[in-house]
């Protein structure tokens, strides 16, 4: 077992005014949640935190500027308060005068969510923590805790203020969720494979996944990619897809920054690196599939095709180990969900290791009657999970473990 060089909520004394940062950030259809798997899980640091007496004030994001997911955390403290058995009131500002006078009010036990930190100018982008510690919103809350907890390991690998900006100030440990996490994304790193290791990477997010790539290509046999990721490569391969189309914003900037990363990496790893032969768009109403040399510049591509999917379950089948991050389609309809939940139950099924992680890619199990059972591991980090596979630090980390100690 990997041992931390953090303090962690076992250190903290009891009684304390705390702030504690979580991590919520959930799927959201026509504004409402749709998962609450991390609710679950923060409720468990949560309830340990309120047993020792604390007063909570608890800090989170929802989804990024702009976004349909980009939304007010009220319903958020009543996911929360269920799970916890416990009220958690919602604050509808999260560091001016209404938030303040609300934490002085805390006392032990009581519970309060302030509003979504994304809302607050310097809370992104990535910066140093020293510059982090500097904003509005770190200068604002630091002096009304004992102490900070970070419990927020999805969002461990974001130089944010929330996450990186607090340790310098006020004194910072480590939250149950951050430290299970840490310790069993860690074990899974040390662990050696005989046979071959599989990655399917799919999803929207390049920067959190070329990266690791890159990384990690002479240690992984496969990659499997998939979803926006795929497509991308598909665009660096020559192929008329990976554009943004129906006003989605989700291609052509990520072109923009991660092009010249992705044709590099197809020049040096090119055996390493599978990409769909096939793909799945929809036409009246209807999933169609066409092969990669019938793609077309206006259609929005939505999964793998039925021949990609099955050379992805082949090589799965044959792995010893297997991660996930990213859904290969949008799953969330169940027209393009054929790929993922395809490549999830073949994992399901065979001998091998597997950890699938993600917000909304963990989400498709439950979604599609798939048993958590049947994978060795199921975390409730996607970027950060597969950063830490590399054994990169995660900032978050390093901020707590530099940060300033009673
Ligand atoms: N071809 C595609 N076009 C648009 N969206 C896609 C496509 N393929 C997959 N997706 C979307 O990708 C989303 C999941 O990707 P995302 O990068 O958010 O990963 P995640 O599992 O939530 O990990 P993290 O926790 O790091 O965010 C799904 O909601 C799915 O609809
Ligand atoms: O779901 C996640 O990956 C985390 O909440 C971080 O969100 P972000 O990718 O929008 O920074």
């Amino acid at each position: 077992m990997p041992t931390t060089s953090f303090q962690t909520v076992d250190d903290l004394n009891p009684r304390q005014r705390l702030l504690v940062r979580i991590d919520v950030n959930a799927p959201v259809e026509d504004g409402v949640v749709q998962d609450d798997r991390r609710f679950a899980r923060h409720a468990e640091t949560v309830q340990e935190l309120l047993a020792d007496g604390h007063a909570i004030a608890l800090l989170a994001h929802q989804g990024r500027p702009g976004r349909e997911t980009f939304v007010s955390l009220e319903q958020h403290a009543a996911i929360l308060s269920e799970h916890l058995d416990h009220p958690v009131e919602f604050v509808a500002d999260t560091y001016g005068e209404v938030a303040l006078s609300a934490i002085r009010e805390l006392e032990g036990g009581d519970v309060l969510l302030l509003e979504n930190v994304r809302m607050c100018d310097g809370e992104l982008p990535e910066e140093e923590p020293e510059v982090k510690a500097e904003t509005d919103l770190v200068r604002a809350l630091a002096g009304e805790f004992d102490a900070y907890v970070n419990d927020a390991y999805p969002t461990a690998h974001r130089s944010h203020a929330s996450i990186v900006g607090f340790p310098l100030v006020v004194d910072a440990y480590a939250g149950r969720v951050m430290e299970q996490e840490y310790r069993a994304n860690t074990a899974v790193r040390e662990q050696e494979f005989d046979g071959p290791v599989t990655m399917i990477l799919g999803g929207t997010k390049a920067e959190d996944t070329i990266p690791v790539v890159e990384r990690l290509a002479d240690a992984v046999d496969h990659f499997c990619l998939g979803g926006v990721i795929g497509e991308l490569f598909l665009r660096a391969d020559g192929y008329d897809l990976g554009y943004d189309v129906d006003g989605t914003d989700l291609f052509d900037h990520q072109w923009e920054d991660h092009s010249g990363a992705i044709k590099n990496i197809l020049e040096r790893y090119r055996n390493e690196v599978a990409l769909p032969t096939d793909v799945a768009y929809e036409t009246d109403g209807n999933r169609v599939e066409t092969g990669v040399e019938g793609i077309e510049k206006d259609t929005s591509y939505l999964d793998i095709g039925s021949e990609t999917i099955d050379r992805y379950t082949d090589i799965v089948t044959d792995s010893d180990v297997v991660y996930v991050k990213g859904g290969v389609g949008v799953f969330e309809d169940d027209r393009f969900a054929t790929g993922t939940v395809e490549i999830l139950s073949a994992i399901a099924s065979a001998d091998c290791v597997s950890v699938v992680g993600g917000g909304d890619t963990a989400r498709a199990i439950e979604l599609y009657g798939l048993d958590e059972d049947d994978f060795t591991r199921v975390s409730i980090a996607g970027g950060a999970y597969v950063r830490a596979l590399t054994g990169e630090s995660l900032v978050g980390i390093d901020a707590i473990e530099r940060g300033v100690r009673s």
